[in-house]
């Protein structure tokens, strides 16, 4: 099982001082931002585009998760790797041609993550997995923080981790002090967390908490 890594979700930082923020996330331990992209299309609210990470991009080189809740994602590839993406994660439920959307991402000179909604069957990625870097399962529907944890989504998580064991499991969405057991205990590795750290008095407290969870499930998956 990978490594764990901590993605704040940026949806819950300041965003007028987004640069400040991102500071403050690395300081307190997270291995990657989570940008959370919306469309007002794909899901009923809209957040940032490709010029918010390229301002990013000259304040910090951390890896930049890119979460892109849009329709039509083949749209916005070349603009988010000019703009410095690291990472870029389409909803398989917004493509009818994910393999060659996952060629464009590569060469683009991203990484690629496929992500699926709660009411998503797990086995729609099954056949991508050998060509991607990292799968999201979302714990909540797509669309806003701070909604309540899907816990009826992990079998997916387990049933995707027992299959492969060595892929990059993201969850996103309710990921708190009080769900992340279940998560680790699943198989995730990739926590994405925005409430239960901006809100938390001590975000570095969280984000080592995550990792020890993670890690403490580690050796028994
Ligand atoms: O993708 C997302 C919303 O669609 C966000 O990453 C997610 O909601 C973060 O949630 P929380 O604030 O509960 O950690
Ligand atoms: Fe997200």
């Amino acid at each position: 099982m990978p490594l764990a890594k901590i993605a704040p979700s940026m949806l819950s930082s300041d965003f007028a001082s987004l640069a400040a923020e991102a500071h403050r996330m690395v300081k307190d331990g997270a291995d990657w931002l989570h940008m959370d992209v919306m469309d007002g299309h794909f899901v009923p609210n809209i957040t940032i585009g490709a010029p918010v990470i390229q301002s990013l991009r000259k304040h910090t080189n951390v890896f930049l998760d890119c979460h892109l809740m849009v329709s039509k994602p083949e749209k916005w590839v070349d603009d988010f790797a000019k703009a410095g993406a690291s990472l870029y994660c389409f909803h398989i439920e917004a493509t009818n041609e994910p393999e060659a959307l996952i060629e464009q991402i590569k060469k683009a000179g991203m990484k690629v993550g496929v992500a699926v909604k709660p009411k998503t069957p797990i086995e729609t990625v099954y056949p991508l997995v050998d060509r991607i870097d990292m799968c999201l399962v979302m714990t909540v529907e797509p669309g806003f923080g701070g909604q309540k944890f899907m816990a009826n989504c992990m079998p997916k998580v387990k049933a995707l981790r027992e299959k492969f064991p060595e892929l990059d499991i993201e969850v996103d969405g309710g990921l708190g002090l009080d769900t992340i057991d279940k998560a680790a205990q699943a198989g995730a590795n990739v926590i994405v967390a925005g409430t239960s750290i901006f809100k938390s008095e001590s975000p570095k407290d969280v984000i080592s908490t995550f990792r020890e969870k993670i890690k403490s499930v580690q050796f028994k998956l």
